[in-house]
């Protein structure tokens, strides 16, 4: 009797540490500590946890950093009014502002403000563009820590068929053009594409950032496939953590040659990616070079 098939799991924290080590490295190496500030509004639980984390791990990687937590009720003036501050600063390399905003606020707008070249969480139109024109550019963080952890781990993505399933500002749509730019071929599915499962199963990589629970299942799989989960879906419970679920079923594990776990997947690279953003625009800077006037053509 033969055992049954059970993918490889492609775990993100020794991706995240080998990344976090290297980001130490090219950080040390700069005349002037990078510095990175962080924009937080409100007391959203997740929210707090994460910058709390930025922080904490950009200090631990050498870098400088300051959380500038703003009350929920910070007026659109008033937050554009600090980014203008930070923006004009020369100290400071990096800006992030926490997503998401109070509801009062119009985050396009503050995402606009940023300048571009500070701009480390990579969503200004600007660096959009540099993404998908093959310059350098501040990338979103998780899908550039998912290039770093296929990387990691030796898969192999030009000339592949890759399927991203969502189309979210901050992971389809850069994790598209990574994927392009990588050489894959590359579809992009969402919610109104027709026949969802005949799409994914084309996939020799799936990468899956929808926010719905367990949403592919084995049979939208195709079998030897390499399955990202982008997915961190939170399940309250009473009297207990919430849990965290994917949006790939843990049964894939079945069918997929590789996939990532929720939690401890791509998770801990966006992170160590964001302090690697950082200290990439601390060095343009260092030589006067806006992210997007070399060649970087892939
Ligand atoms: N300005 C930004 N806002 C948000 C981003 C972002 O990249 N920039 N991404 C997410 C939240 N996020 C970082 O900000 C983030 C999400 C998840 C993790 C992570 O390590 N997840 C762990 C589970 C952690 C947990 O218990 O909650 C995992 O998947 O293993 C880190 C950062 C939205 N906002």
């Amino acid at each position: 009797m033969t055992a049954p098939h059970t993918a490889q799991i492609l775990t993100g924290p020794p991706a995240a540490e080998a990344l976090l080590k290297e980001t130490a490295e090219r950080a040390a190496r700069l005349a002037r500590t990078p510095h990175l500030s962080i924009v937080r509004l409100g007391e959203d639980p997740a929210s707090v946890s994460y910058v709390a984390g930025k922080d904490a791990k950009a200090k631990a990687t050498g870098l400088s950093s300051a959380v500038h937590a703003l009350p929920a009720e910070t007026t659109q003036a008033d937050l554009l009014a600090l980014i203008g501050q930070l923006n004009a600063d020369p100290q400071v390399n990096g800006i992030l502002v926490q997503l998401p905003l109070p509801r009062h606020i119009d985050e396009e707008e503050v995402l606009l403000a940023l300048d571009p070249d500070k701009d480390v969480d990579g969503f200004h139109p600007v660096n959009v563009g540099r993404l998908w024109t093959g310059h350098p550019a501040s990338v979103p963080c998780t899908p550039q820590g998912v290039m770093y952890l296929l990387r990691h781990y030796g898969v192999e993505v030009s000339g592949k068929r890759a399927v991203v399933v969502g189309r979210s500002n901050i992971v389809g749509r850069p994790m598209a053009g990574l994927l392009l730019g990588a050489h894959a071929t590359v579809t992009v599915a969402h919610s109104r594409t027709r026949d969802l499962g005949a799409v994914t199963r084309e996939a020799e990589l799936l990468v899956v950032a929808v926010g719905q629970a367990h949403f592919i299942t084995p049979d939208l799989v195709r079998p030897g496939a390499v399955v990202i989960d982008v997915g961190i879906n939170r399940v309250e419970r009473a009297g207990k953590k919430p849990r965290l679920l994917g949006d790939v079923h843990p049964d894939v594990a079945g069918v997929a040659s590789a996939l990532t776990p929720v939690p401890g997947g791509v998770g801990p690279l966006t992170i160590a990616q964001l302090l690697a953003n950082t200290v990439a625009a601390a060095e343009r800077q260092a030589v006067g070079q806006p992210a997007g006037r070399t060649s970087g053509r892939p």
